[in-house]
Protein backbone atom coordinates (compact mmCIF):
# COMPACT_ATOMS: atom_id res chain seq x y z
CA UNK A 1 0.00 0.00 0.00
CA UNK A 2 1.35 3.73 -0.47
CA UNK A 3 -0.47 6.64 0.03
CA UNK A 4 -3.36 4.88 1.43
CA UNK A 5 -6.19 6.51 3.04
CA UNK A 6 -9.73 5.68 4.10
CA UNK A 7 -12.60 7.90 4.40
CA UNK A 8 -16.19 7.21 5.60
CA UNK A 9 -18.15 10.43 4.37
CA UNK A 10 -16.42 13.31 6.08
CA UNK A 11 -14.32 11.65 8.15
CA UNK A 12 -10.91 10.03 7.82
CA UNK A 13 -10.23 7.20 9.69
CA UNK A 14 -6.56 6.69 8.60
CA UNK A 15 -4.38 8.20 5.99
CA UNK A 16 -0.81 8.53 4.30
CA UNK A 17 -0.42 4.38 5.18
CA UNK A 18 2.72 2.85 3.07
CA UNK A 19 2.81 -0.60 3.79
CA UNK A 20 4.62 -3.46 2.89
CA UNK A 21 4.31 -6.66 3.55
CA UNK A 22 6.71 -10.09 1.90
CA UNK A 23 6.28 -13.58 1.85
CA UNK A 24 6.74 -15.16 5.26
CA UNK A 25 6.41 -12.03 6.78
CA UNK A 26 3.91 -11.55 10.40
CA UNK A 27 2.79 -8.12 10.81
CA UNK A 28 0.88 -7.48 14.10
CA UNK A 29 -1.43 -5.06 13.99
CA UNK A 30 -2.90 -2.91 16.98
CA UNK A 31 -4.75 0.41 18.01
CA UNK A 32 -7.46 1.15 19.91
CA UNK A 33 -11.46 0.33 18.74
CA UNK A 34 -12.62 2.21 15.92
CA UNK A 35 -8.41 3.27 14.56
CA UNK A 36 -9.53 1.19 11.01
CA UNK A 37 -7.97 -2.26 11.55
CA UNK A 38 -10.81 -4.17 10.18
CA UNK A 39 -11.29 -1.72 7.47
CA UNK A 40 -7.88 -1.86 6.39
CA UNK A 41 -8.60 -5.79 6.32
CA UNK A 42 -11.64 -5.15 4.22
CA UNK A 43 -9.61 -2.36 1.89
CA UNK A 44 -7.10 -5.91 0.72
CA UNK A 45 -9.59 -8.43 0.83
CA UNK A 46 -11.09 -6.06 -1.95
CA UNK A 47 -14.37 -5.77 0.11
CA UNK A 48 -13.61 -1.56 0.06
CA UNK A 49 -11.67 0.04 -2.26
CA UNK A 50 -9.61 3.32 -0.64
CA UNK A 51 -10.33 6.82 -1.06
CA UNK A 52 -6.82 7.98 -1.97
CA UNK A 53 -3.18 5.77 -2.62
CA UNK A 54 -2.76 2.67 -4.18
CA UNK A 55 -2.75 -0.93 -2.80
CA UNK A 56 -1.61 -4.63 -4.32
CA UNK A 57 -2.20 -7.71 -3.12
CA UNK A 58 0.31 -10.33 -4.78
CA UNK A 59 0.85 -7.71 -7.63
CA UNK A 60 -2.91 -6.96 -8.29
CA UNK A 61 -5.45 -4.94 -7.32
CA UNK A 62 -7.31 -6.75 -4.40
CA UNK A 63 -10.51 -8.37 -5.37
CA UNK A 64 -13.18 -10.46 -3.65
CA UNK A 65 -12.96 -14.15 -3.43
CA UNK A 66 -10.32 -16.78 -4.89
CA UNK A 67 -7.96 -18.63 -3.09
CA UNK A 68 -5.17 -16.19 -2.50
CA UNK A 69 -6.21 -14.55 0.70
CA UNK A 70 -7.06 -16.78 3.66
CA UNK A 71 -9.53 -14.76 6.09
CA UNK A 72 -10.35 -15.14 9.86
CA UNK A 73 -12.92 -12.87 10.61
CA UNK A 74 -13.69 -11.88 14.18
CA UNK A 75 -15.28 -14.14 16.27
CA UNK A 76 -19.26 -14.48 15.95
CA UNK A 77 -21.25 -17.07 17.85
CA UNK A 78 -22.97 -19.35 15.37
CA UNK A 79 -26.76 -18.90 14.95
CA UNK A 80 -28.66 -21.57 16.67
CA UNK A 81 -29.24 -24.84 14.39
CA UNK A 82 -26.77 -23.99 11.57
CA UNK A 83 -26.52 -26.98 9.24
CA UNK A 84 -23.04 -27.18 9.24
CA UNK A 85 -19.99 -29.80 10.92
CA UNK A 86 -16.54 -28.36 11.31
CA UNK A 87 -15.70 -30.21 8.25
CA UNK A 88 -18.12 -28.61 6.02
CA UNK A 89 -16.53 -25.20 7.36
CA UNK A 90 -13.55 -26.09 6.29
CA UNK A 91 -14.43 -27.41 3.33
CA UNK A 92 -16.07 -24.08 2.44
CA UNK A 93 -12.39 -22.81 2.59
CA UNK A 94 -10.98 -25.48 -0.34
CA UNK A 95 -13.99 -24.18 -3.04
CA UNK A 96 -15.84 -22.26 -1.04
CA UNK A 97 -15.42 -19.06 -3.52
CA UNK A 98 -16.67 -21.03 -6.39
CA UNK A 99 -20.53 -20.80 -7.16
CA UNK A 100 -22.69 -23.75 -7.08
CA UNK A 101 -23.17 -27.05 -4.59
CA UNK A 102 -20.73 -29.44 -5.97
CA UNK A 103 -19.49 -33.14 -4.32
CA UNK A 104 -15.92 -32.86 -2.79
CA UNK A 105 -13.73 -34.56 -4.89
CA UNK A 106 -10.77 -36.79 -3.45
CA UNK A 107 -8.44 -33.86 -3.95
CA UNK A 108 -10.80 -31.33 -1.57
CA UNK A 109 -11.82 -34.31 0.91
CA UNK A 110 -7.98 -34.43 1.34
CA UNK A 111 -7.10 -30.72 1.87
CA UNK A 112 -10.07 -30.34 4.51
CA UNK A 113 -8.60 -33.45 6.62
CA UNK A 114 -5.06 -31.70 6.37
CA UNK A 115 -6.09 -28.54 7.56
CA UNK A 116 -8.16 -30.07 10.45
CA UNK A 117 -5.22 -32.14 11.21
CA UNK A 118 -2.52 -29.44 11.12
CA UNK A 119 -5.15 -27.60 14.17
CA UNK A 120 -5.81 -30.46 16.13
CA UNK A 121 -9.35 -30.68 15.16
CA UNK A 122 -9.70 -34.25 14.06
CA UNK A 123 -11.72 -35.22 17.13
CA UNK A 124 -13.96 -32.63 16.63
CA UNK A 125 -14.68 -32.46 12.93
CA UNK A 126 -17.82 -33.87 12.93
CA UNK A 127 -19.89 -31.96 15.45
CA UNK A 128 -22.32 -29.27 14.62
CA UNK A 129 -20.16 -25.99 15.09
CA UNK A 130 -23.05 -24.51 17.11
CA UNK A 131 -21.73 -27.16 19.98
CA UNK A 132 -17.93 -26.52 19.40
CA UNK A 133 -16.74 -23.80 22.41
CA UNK A 134 -14.99 -20.74 21.39
CA UNK A 135 -11.69 -22.33 21.56
CA UNK A 136 -12.53 -25.19 18.99
CA UNK A 137 -14.71 -22.54 16.90
CA UNK A 138 -11.86 -20.14 16.37
CA UNK A 139 -9.65 -23.54 15.43
CA UNK A 140 -11.86 -24.59 13.25
CA UNK A 141 -11.85 -20.68 11.56
CA UNK A 142 -8.42 -20.77 11.40
CA UNK A 143 -8.90 -24.17 9.67
CA UNK A 144 -10.96 -22.86 6.87
CA UNK A 145 -8.58 -19.51 6.40
CA UNK A 146 -5.65 -21.72 5.60
CA UNK A 147 -7.37 -24.66 3.73
CA UNK A 148 -6.78 -23.24 0.24
CA UNK A 149 -3.30 -22.77 1.02
CA UNK A 150 -3.24 -18.67 0.59
CA UNK A 151 -0.40 -16.60 0.03
CA UNK A 152 -1.50 -13.99 2.37
CA UNK A 153 -3.59 -14.70 5.82
CA UNK A 154 -5.76 -12.17 7.06
CA UNK A 155 -6.88 -12.60 11.05
CA UNK A 156 -9.14 -10.46 12.71
CA UNK A 157 -8.72 -10.69 16.11
CA UNK A 158 -8.85 -14.03 15.86
CA UNK A 159 -8.06 -14.38 19.88
CA UNK A 160 -11.10 -12.49 21.24
CA UNK A 161 -12.38 -14.79 23.85
CA UNK A 162 -10.20 -17.21 23.75
CA UNK A 163 -8.45 -18.44 26.85
CA UNK A 164 -4.59 -17.75 27.65
CA UNK A 165 -3.78 -21.13 26.60
CA UNK A 166 -5.57 -21.25 23.42
CA UNK A 167 -4.82 -17.56 22.50
CA UNK A 168 -1.20 -19.45 22.37
CA UNK A 169 -2.00 -22.11 20.12
CA UNK A 170 -3.96 -19.65 17.67
CA UNK A 171 -0.97 -17.48 17.52
CA UNK A 172 1.67 -20.73 17.30
CA UNK A 173 -0.88 -22.23 14.60
CA UNK A 174 -0.31 -18.66 12.05
CA UNK A 175 3.32 -18.24 12.92
CA UNK A 176 4.32 -21.74 12.10
CA UNK A 177 2.44 -21.79 8.52
CA UNK A 178 3.80 -17.97 7.89
CA UNK A 179 7.38 -19.73 8.63
CA UNK A 180 7.23 -23.22 7.33
CA UNK A 181 4.84 -21.94 3.78
CA UNK A 182 6.10 -18.57 3.31
CA UNK A 183 2.39 -17.27 3.79
CA UNK A 184 2.17 -13.34 4.18
CA UNK A 185 0.35 -12.24 7.83
CA UNK A 186 -1.85 -9.35 9.06
CA UNK A 187 -2.90 -10.02 12.23
CA UNK A 188 -5.36 -7.68 14.37
CA UNK A 189 -5.29 -7.96 17.31
CA UNK A 190 -5.97 -6.46 21.29
CA UNK A 191 -3.40 -9.03 22.99
CA UNK A 192 -0.24 -8.00 22.13
CA UNK A 193 1.77 -11.38 24.50
CA UNK A 194 0.69 -14.04 22.43
CA UNK A 195 1.95 -12.67 19.43
CA UNK A 196 5.05 -10.92 20.34
CA UNK A 197 6.93 -14.26 19.77
CA UNK A 198 6.10 -14.55 15.80
CA UNK A 199 5.35 -11.08 14.89
CA UNK A 200 8.40 -9.77 12.69
CA UNK A 201 6.72 -6.17 12.52
CA UNK A 202 4.20 -4.14 14.40
CA UNK A 203 1.94 -1.60 12.48
CA UNK A 204 0.14 1.00 15.15
CA UNK A 205 -2.73 2.28 14.10
CA UNK A 206 -3.26 6.30 15.45
CA UNK A 207 -6.48 7.51 16.30
CA UNK A 208 -10.12 6.00 16.90
CA UNK A 209 -12.41 7.72 18.62
CA UNK A 210 -11.31 6.73 22.09
CA UNK A 211 -8.04 9.17 21.09
CA UNK A 212 -9.76 11.91 19.77
CA UNK A 213 -11.93 12.02 23.15
CA UNK A 214 -8.73 11.79 25.34
CA UNK A 215 -6.98 14.69 22.91
N1 LIG B 1 -19.40 1.37 6.44
C1 LIG B 1 -19.08 2.30 7.32
N2 LIG B 1 -19.64 3.52 7.26
C2 LIG B 1 -19.30 4.51 8.13
N3 LIG B 1 -18.40 4.35 9.11
C3 LIG B 1 -17.83 3.15 9.23
C4 LIG B 1 -18.13 2.07 8.35
N4 LIG B 1 -17.38 0.99 8.70
C5 LIG B 1 -16.66 1.39 9.76
N5 LIG B 1 -16.91 2.68 10.09
C6 LIG B 1 -16.29 3.46 11.16
O1 LIG B 1 -14.91 3.50 10.90
C7 LIG B 1 -14.17 3.39 12.11
C8 LIG B 1 -13.19 2.27 11.98
O2 LIG B 1 -13.90 1.04 12.04
P1 LIG B 1 -13.14 -0.36 12.09
O3 LIG B 1 -14.17 -1.42 12.28
O4 LIG B 1 -12.24 -0.47 10.93
O5 LIG B 1 -12.27 -0.16 13.43
P2 LIG B 1 -11.42 -1.22 14.26
O6 LIG B 1 -10.09 -0.60 14.53
O7 LIG B 1 -11.42 -2.54 13.58
O8 LIG B 1 -12.27 -1.29 15.60
P3 LIG B 1 -12.43 -2.47 16.72
O9 LIG B 1 -11.10 -2.58 17.43
O10 LIG B 1 -13.49 -1.92 17.61
O11 LIG B 1 -12.85 -3.72 16.00
C9 LIG B 1 -15.18 3.19 13.22
O12 LIG B 1 -15.34 4.41 13.90
C10 LIG B 1 -16.45 2.79 12.51
O13 LIG B 1 -17.59 3.26 13.18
Amino acid sequence: MRGGALRYGDRTVWSGLDLDVAAGEFVAVLGSNGSGKTSLLKVLLGLRRLSAGTVTVGGRPPRRGGPLIGYVPQHRGVPPYTPLRARDLVRLGVDGHRWGPRPPGPDARRRVREALRDVGAEAFADVPIELLSGGELQRVRVAQALASGPRLLLCDEPLASLDAAHQRIVSELVGRRCREHGTAVVFVTHEVEPVLPFADRVLRMPGGPEARDVA
